[in-house]
């Protein structure tokens, strides 16, 4: 065999590479100088970018270790507040700075709840006969079966009566005062409403509730000034206070309404206080919301001149959600740190379809669903029962190819809110028909919920993939804290299974 003998040269002599950087055959000193720095800066810039190739690859590698969670459940289920509870553990200090913003959001509600009282007084003629005997507004609600999946006209009891009076009572003439004294409190409804979304208006928004997106936090942040102008000596507030309000960026509009907050206090709470609301609130005629009931109960301190949110306002103020926000927040394992992608998403009918993209990366789920809501209708849709769409929602989730394998969590939530509805005597079976007779106590009507999604994930179950379940109050720190804990113990286990750490 020829064996060929190769020119002593570096460059070889076939290669069109190496013959195009072979440098000139009459290349002066100088001329030498510039190639060898030009070649040198080259190499310089060629290694900074294999660097960054090598770096974006470690980050793509370590991200793959990320732990992806999302939190899934219909509008007002509690996901927003499991978020704002992750963050408490793992990231008070970003809490913190959010703080100032939570109080927007907290007139918001307040402004909104007075509204709420004030149209429902209004469609009763200011007036409430409480002599109708117990349940006979029952007797027009409609029933549930929940294994047949029907839905019916709510017909709840919330419609609108009239109760003509010819003769105007001292009470209609109190509440009529108090709907004058109140009306700039309502008319900043909304525009902190606009404030908070930035104008975004979405349809099927039910109650008129207001949607935001993630980083909202930072367009509607308020300074909490201790200077602020002193309140009107009374009740009188000029007209122009409020038809100026739109016209100021955010934080003059919540120091305005803050204002108008800390003058109508004393009107808030006899409206809350008045005997014509609670007797109506007592016969369900008005249902307030859990939020709604938590910062009028306690209006004297939110109204507060130097009102700043305590962790337990934040926890309770209510906004919806839109689209699907991303929280990271680091997570210990092992003295290392591993970070979470909470998916925080919008649970209303509207904003479901988001929520697709992000099945495929996730490694866990949890689904949140309030049990306390046997006797409520959906906003988008008022033929549905919540209970039922949430027990849809989770046969779909559970069916779902893309999330076969995923660690799977149902919160059964809002048991604080389920124990006082059983212990102010609404009864389960006049909403649920296949409630039956059971004894309307806690613990059954609990595992009659409970067993219904567990059989939804038992029939849609073909990988046997174990379906952790607790009950929970998402407003509560104490326990949702010890619950995270156990949430994230078994997210770890099986994290660490498949990224065969162990
Ligand atoms: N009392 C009580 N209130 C709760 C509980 N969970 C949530 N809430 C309240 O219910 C309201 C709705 O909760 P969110 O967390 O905003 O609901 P969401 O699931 O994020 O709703 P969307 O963003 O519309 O999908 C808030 O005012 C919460 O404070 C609970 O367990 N008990
Ligand atoms: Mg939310």
């Amino acid at each position: 065999m020829l064996h060929a003998r190769r020119p002593p040269s570096v460059y070889s002599q076939d290669d069109p590479l190496s013959f195009a950087l072979r440098p000139p055959d009459a290349e002066t000193e100088l001329e030498r100088r510039a190639r060898l720095k030009r070649e040198a800066d080259s190499k310089r810039i060629s290694d900074i970018i294999d660097e960054q190739l090598k770096a974006d690859k470690r980050i793509f590698e370590k991200s793959k270790q990320d732990v992806r969670l999302l939190l899934l459940g219909q509008a007002e289920s509690g996901k927003s507040t499991l978020q704002k509870q992750f963050q408490l553990m793992y990231s008070p200090d970003t809490l913190d700075q959010e703080r100032a913003s939570w109080r927007t959001v907290v007139y918001f509600n307040i402004a909104r709840s007075v509204k709420r009282i004030l149209d429902t007084l209004e469609s009763h003629g200011d007036s409430f006969d409480d002599e109708t005997p117990d349940g006979s507004y029952d007797s027009v609600a409609s029933k549930h079966t929940l294994e047949a999946h029907i839905h019916q006209d709510p017909a709840d009891g919330s419609s609108a009566h009239q109760y003509p009076s010819p003769v105007v009572t001292e009470s209609q003439r109190q509440i009529a005062t108090l709907r004058l004294r109140l009306s700039p409190l309502v008319a900043a409804e909304c525009t902190l409403a606009d404030k908070l979304s930035g104008g975004i208006r979405v349809s099927g928004s039910g109650k008129g509730g207001v949607y935001v997106r993630d980083g909202w936090q930072s367009r509607s942040t308020a300074r909490n000034s201790r200077s602020r102008v002193a309140s009107p000596p009374n009740y009188s507030l000029p007209s122009s206070l409020t038809d100026g309000l739109n016209g100021l960026n955010v934080a003059e509009a919540v120091e305005e309404v803050g204002r108008i907050l800390d003058a109508s206090n004393e009107d808030v709470k006899a409206l809350w206080r008045s005997d014509v609301v609670q007797k109506m609130i007592k016969r369900r005629r008005l249902r307030l919301e859990e939020w709604a009931e938590f910062f009028l109960s306690d209006i004297d301190r939110v109204a507060a001149k130097d009102y700043v949110p305590s962790t337990d306002d934040i926890l309770h103020a209510r906004i919806q959600t839109m689209g699907v926000s991303e929280h990271l927040f680091e997570v210990p394992l092992h003295g290392k740190s591993v970070i979470w992608h909470l998916y925080d998403v919008g649970g209303a009918r509207g904003q479901r379809h988001s929520w697709v993209p992000y099945f495929d990366e996730a490694n866990a789920i949890i689904f949140v669903a309030p049990i306390s809501a046997f006797d409520q209708y959906l906003d988008e849709d008022p033929r549905t029962n919540r209970i039922d769409d949430s027990l849809q929602l989770f046969t779909s989730i559970c069916s779902n190819q893309l999330l076969k394998n995923i660690h799977l969590v149902l919160f059964l939530n809002k048991t604080d809110v389920l124990q006082n509805k059983l212990a102010n005597g609404v009864r389960v079976s006049k909403y649920i028909t296949s409630f039956g007779n059971r004894p309307n106590d806690y613990e059954t009507v609990v595992n009659y919920f409970r067993a219904h999604f567990l059989q939804v994930h038992r029939k849609n179950n073909e990988k046997k993939r174990v379906l952790y379940s607790h009950l929970t109050s998402v407003v509560d720190i104490k326990t949702t804290r010890s619950i995270i804990a156990n949430v994230r113990d078994s997210i770890f286990r099986d994290y660490l299974k498949s990224a065969a750490l162990v």
